[in-house]
C-alpha cells in the first residue's frame, strides 16, 4: 500500500518506519523543512534507541521516503494525521496544526483515501475533520480514528508489538480494513465508533496518570508512619487486578502526554458540564509532587541560598532527549528561585532543556561526577541508567555535603552501604541517614 504521514515528530516517524518494514511504501511529511532535510539525509532529530538505525534501513529498501510537498497525498491509499495537539493556555487542545493539515492535504485527494486520525484529539474531532475535508474536496475518502499509544523510549517496539490497536470509524468497510492493516501486528483489536475511540486514549493516560498520583500519595504518607512505598507498590502489584506498572513513586510524571491529556480530558468533561473530582486531584498531587524536593533541601540545608545542587536528569524519563512538561525544568526554576546555581548532567537532553531554560547559575557537566563537585546535595531527578551505576563512594569524596535526593527511588540500598551518603528517597524513610 501506498502510505502518506503527515507530521514526523514521534509517533509519525515511529509509524512510517512501522509500515515500511511491514512492506508499504511510506511517505513522510512535515512542513518543518530542516527537520525534512535531516531525515532524507537518515538521521533522526530526536533521541530513541534503534529508531535511526531502522529508518535508514527502510530508506536503503527505498520504502521510505521524505518530502515537506502535500502533493504526495495524491498517490496515497491511507493518509496518516501525526501533527501535535499541543495545550492551550485554558487546558484545552489546540487542532491549530491539525485542521492547517487537514485543509492543505485534503486539497489533493485522489480517488478513495482512508484518512487515519493518530494525533490525540478530544472527542468529536474526528467528525470535524470529516467535515474540514468535505469543505474542501469531493473526493471519496473514510476518516479512521486510530489513537498511538506508544511510549517515548520504546517507541519502536511499542509500535511493533502493541498490546491493542484501537479502531474508531464510521463504517464496517471502513474499520476492516485499517483492521487489516494493523493484523500483522496484533490480533487485539477494538473495532468501535469514533467517540469511543477518542476517549479509549484519553481514560488511558488518565488513568496511568492516576495510578502515578496515588502511588506517590502512598508515598508521602508512608514517609511520615515509616513504611517503604517501594515495597508497599511491589506487595500491591503482585495482585494482577491491580497490576505492578505505573507504581513508581517519584517526582510526579512529566512528558508531552500524561500533563496535556489530563487537562484536556479535565475540559472535554466541564463541556458537557461534568466536574471530573477525581481527575482534578490526580492534576493537583502531581503538581505539589514537584515541590517536595523543595521542601526535602530545605530541611536537610536550611537555605539554598548562595548553594550548589547537582541535578542529574533532565528529560521527563530516561531514553529521550524530551523535556516537554518535564518536572525537571520547574524543580531547577524552584532551586534557582531560591538562590541556589546548579550543576546538571543528562546524556541527551541538555540541548532541548537549553531551549527552555538558560540561566547564568546552571552549569552543565559531560561527567555526573563532575556536575557533584563541590555539591551540597545532589538530586537524581531521571533515572538513567548511566546515574544508576555512579560509585556512590566517589560520589561522596567530590561532594561538599553528601546528601543525595533521590527523586525516582532508584539507588539500591547496597549501593549506599559505608558510603557515609545521606539518602532521601520518596516514601522510602527506612533508607534515611545511613552512615
Ligand atoms: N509523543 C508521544 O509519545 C505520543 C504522542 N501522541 C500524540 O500524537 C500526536 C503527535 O505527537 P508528537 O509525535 O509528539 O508530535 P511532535 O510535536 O513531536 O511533532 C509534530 C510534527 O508535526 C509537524 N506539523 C505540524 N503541523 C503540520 C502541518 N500543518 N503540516 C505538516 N506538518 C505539520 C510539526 O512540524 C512536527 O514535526 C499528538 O497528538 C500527541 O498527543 C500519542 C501517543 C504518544
Ligand atoms: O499519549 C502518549 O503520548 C503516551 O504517554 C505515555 O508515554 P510517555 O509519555 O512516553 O511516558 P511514560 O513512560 O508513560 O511516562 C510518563 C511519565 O510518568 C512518569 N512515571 C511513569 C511510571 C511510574 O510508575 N511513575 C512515574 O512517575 C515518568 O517518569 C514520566 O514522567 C503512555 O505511557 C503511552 O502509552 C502514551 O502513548
Amino acid at each position: 500500500m501506498e502510505i502518506a504521514v503527515i507530521g514526523t515528530g514521534y509517533v509519525g516517524l515511529v509509524t512510517g518506519v512501522c509500515f515500511a518494514l511491514l512492506g508499504h511504501r511510506i511517505i513522510c511529511i512535515d512542513r518543518d523543512v530542516d527537520k525534512i532535510d535531516e531525515l532524507a539525509a537518515g538521521r533522526i532529530t530526536i533521541y530513541e534507541p534503534g529508531l535511526e538505525e531502522e529508518l535508514q534501513r527502510q530508506q536503503e529498501e527505498r520504502r521510505l521516503f521524505f518530502t515537506t510537498s502535500m502533493t504526495a497525498v495524491s498517490c496515497a491509499d491511507i493518509v496518516i494525521l501525526a501533527v501535535g495537539t499541543p495545550q492551550k493556555a485554558d487546558g484545552e487542545s489546540d487542532l491549530t496544526d491539525l485542521e492547517a493539515a487537514v485543509r492543505s492535504m485534503a486539497i489533493y485527494l485522489s480517488g478513495h483515501t482512508y484518512i487515519m486520525t493518530k494525533s490525540t484529539v478530544p472527542v468529536g474531532t474526528n467528525e470535524q475533520i470529516e467535515k474540514w475535508i468535505k469543505a474542501t474536496t469531493n473526493e471519496a475518502f473514510d476518516v479512521v480514528s486510530v489513537p498511538e499509544f506508544m511510549r517515548e523510549g520504546s517507541a519502536l517496539s511499542d509500535t511493533l508489538k502493541p498490546e491493542r490497536v484501537i479502531i474508531g470509524a464510521r463504517n464496517a468497510h471502513a474499520s476492516e480494513a485499517i483492521a487489516a492493516l494493523h493484523r500483522p501486528l496484533t490480533e487485539q483489536v477494538v473495532e468501535t465508533d469514533y467517540r469511543t475511540a477518542e476517549m479509549i486514549k484519553y481514560a488511558s493516560n488518565a488513568f496511568l496518570a492516576t495510578k502515578i498520583s496515588f502511588i506517590n500519595e502512598m508515598a508521602n504518607i508512608c514517609d511520615k508512619v515509616g513504611a517503604d512505598v517501594v515495597t508497599v507498590a511491589q506487595g500491591m502489584g503482585m495482585d494482577r487486578r491491580i497490576g505492578s506498572s505505573f507504581l513508581e513513586a517519584g517526582i510526579g510524571y512529566g512528558g508531552s502526554c500524561f500533563p496535556k491529556d489530563t487537562h484536556a480530558l479535565l475540559q472535554i468533561a466541564g463541556d458537557v458540564d461534568y466536574d471530573f473530582k477525581l481527575l482534578k486531584a490526580v492534576i493537583e498531587v502531581n503538581k505539589d509532587q514537584r515541590r517536595h524536593i523543595r521542601k526535602v533541601l530545605l530541611q536537610e540545608l536550611e537555605s539554598l541560598s548562595g548553594k550548589f545542587i547537582a541535578v542529574w536528569g533532565a528529560s521527563f524519563k530516561p531514553n529521550t532527549d524530551d523535556v516537554r512538561h518535564s518536572p525537571v525544568l520547574d524543580i531547577v526554576r524552584h532551586l534557582l528561585k531560591e538562590g541556589a546555581s546548579v550543576r546538571m548532567s543528562d546524556p541527551a537532553a541538555e540541548l532541548n532543556f537549553r531551549r527552555s531554560l538558560d540561566h547564568p547559575l546552571i552549569s552543565w557537566h559531560t561527567d555526573p561526577l563532575e556536575a557533584a563537585q563541590g555539591a551540597d546535595a545532589v538530586c537524581l531527578l531521571t533515572d538513567w541508567p548511566q546515574f544508576l551505576s555512579i560509585d556512590l563512594h566517589k560520589l561522596k569524596a567530590v561532594m561538599t555535603t553528601p546528601i543525595l535526593f533521590d527523586g525516582r527511588n532508584a539507588i539500591k540500598q547496597e549501593q549506599l552501604v559505608d558510603t557515609g551518603i545521606r539518602y532521601v528517597g520518596i516514601g522510602r524513610p527506612g533508607m534515611r541517614g545511613i552512615k
